[in-house]
């Protein structure tokens, strides 16, 4: 079968037979054959099994026929290779038993030796590798995102403690962000070289801080982890939610993907933003549960302005939830696709 590279021209604003589309949590509960996987191993194991690990990530790409695969993973388990007691619940989130409290705390974490701490991620990106004719994605959560399970110790709403470290230990934050902006620099490197053809990276909270917050304590580091990606040829993404606001910083990123929300419309993402990046998203994932004439008017919106300009791929804003049927995606996927390329013909 020839290799579908749609996904890797639109990140490089390249010309394309159609818009590629993928979707954030395409492996997940909302597929019968995972919850049944689920059933016989938890999340963590599943990704210390290259060959079940491998086949989780397959499977939403053959029945969605999408134009990208997304490592199995998640964004902790690098996490505990550095020595925090991490366990995920379903349904829930991220629970750690030693929070991050002070600057020894920060101190103790190890470096990541990707080949030698997660051998079988790495073993699941070869197989991977070998099995797909469309690019994979590898990815890591960012440094604010991973700080903030890290020092809530799970999920949270309002983000206190994070935050308090951010205004009154400004070294012990500033010493956590090295940390984590030099295991994800690692952790990328090494994904690519087993196989990864893009990464994304995910700062799904960052949208809790305001731009002004955001310039001070997590811009460098996010400059720093772009600069250091910039020579891997693979392209990058950045990702997260709720970052209207944030765009106007993010612009100074020398990232080459940009992920959108659903609250800011893709004209005023690149208005925002300007013509140098590619832009990746961003249906509402509620939508997913509306009547289909609502899913392919709203789709169709966001297709037209997407496509208004080179380097567009089509996403949701945020992940699929469990409650989304198979065949929403797979329907909506190959409207993405006949639309698109229909449009691309005219
Ligand atoms: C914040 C975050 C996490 N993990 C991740 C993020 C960033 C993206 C986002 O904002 O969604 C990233 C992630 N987590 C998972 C993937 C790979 C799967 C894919 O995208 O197809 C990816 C890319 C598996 C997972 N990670 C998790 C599941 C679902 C639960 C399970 O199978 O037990 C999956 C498939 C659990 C998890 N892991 C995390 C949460 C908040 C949860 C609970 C939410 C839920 O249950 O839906 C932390």
């Amino acid at each position: 079968m020839t290799f579908n590279d749609n996904f890797l021209r639109a990140c490089r604003k390249e010309p394309v037979d159609h818009v590629p589309v993928w979707y954030m949590r395409q492996a997940g509960r909302y597929q019968p054959e995972y919850r049944k996987v689920r059933e016989k191993y938890s999340l963590m194991e599943i990704c210390e099994l290259p060959e079940v690990c491998a086949e989780v990530t397959l499977l939403p790409v053959r029945q969605l026929n999408t134009d990208a695969a997304i490592l199995f993973s998640d964004i902790m388990i690098p996490v505990k290779a550095m020595g925090i007691d991490v366990d995920i619940k379903g349904g829930y989130g991220p629970v750690i038993a030693n929070p991050i409290k002070e600057a020894a705390d920060v101190q103790r974490l190890r470096d990541l030796d990707p080949e030698a701490d997660l051998p079988k991620t790495m073993d699941t990106i070869r197989i991977l590798h070998r099995e797909l004719n469309v690019p994979l994605i590898g990815f890591a959560g960012a440094p604010f995102t991973l700080a903030s399970y890290m020092i809530e110790g799970g999920p949270s709403k309002n983000y206190y403690k994070t935050k308090q470290m951010m205004y009154a230990a400004p070294e012990v934050w500033n010493a956590l962000m090295d940390k984590l902006g030099d295991m994800i620099i690692t952790y990328m490197k090494a994904q690519v070289k087993a196989g990864a053809q893009a990464v994304q990276i995910f700062d799904s909270w960052i949208g809790s801080l305001s731009p002004s917050d955001y310039r001070r304590y997590v811009f460098p580091t996010m400059k720093k982890i772009f600069e250091a990606l910039k020579g891997i040829g693979a392209p990058t993404i950045y990702f997260g939610i709720n970052t209207g606001e944030l765009l106007s910083v993010w612009k100074e990123l020398p990232v080459d993907v940009i992920g959108v929300d659903w609250r800011v419309p893709l004209d005023s993402a690149r208005a925002r933003v300007g013509s140098d990046f590619a832009l990746q998203g961003n249906l509402d994932p509620a939508l997913l549960l509306a009547p289909w004439d609502v899913i392919e008017r709203n789709a169709k919106e966001i297709l037209d302005m997407g496509m208004a300009q080179p380097g567009y791929i089509f996403n949701l804003g945020h992940g699929v939830f469990p409650e989304v049927k198979g065949e929403t995606l797979q329907k909506l996927t190959e409207f993405v696709h006949q639309y698109s390329s229909s449009k691309l013909k005219r």
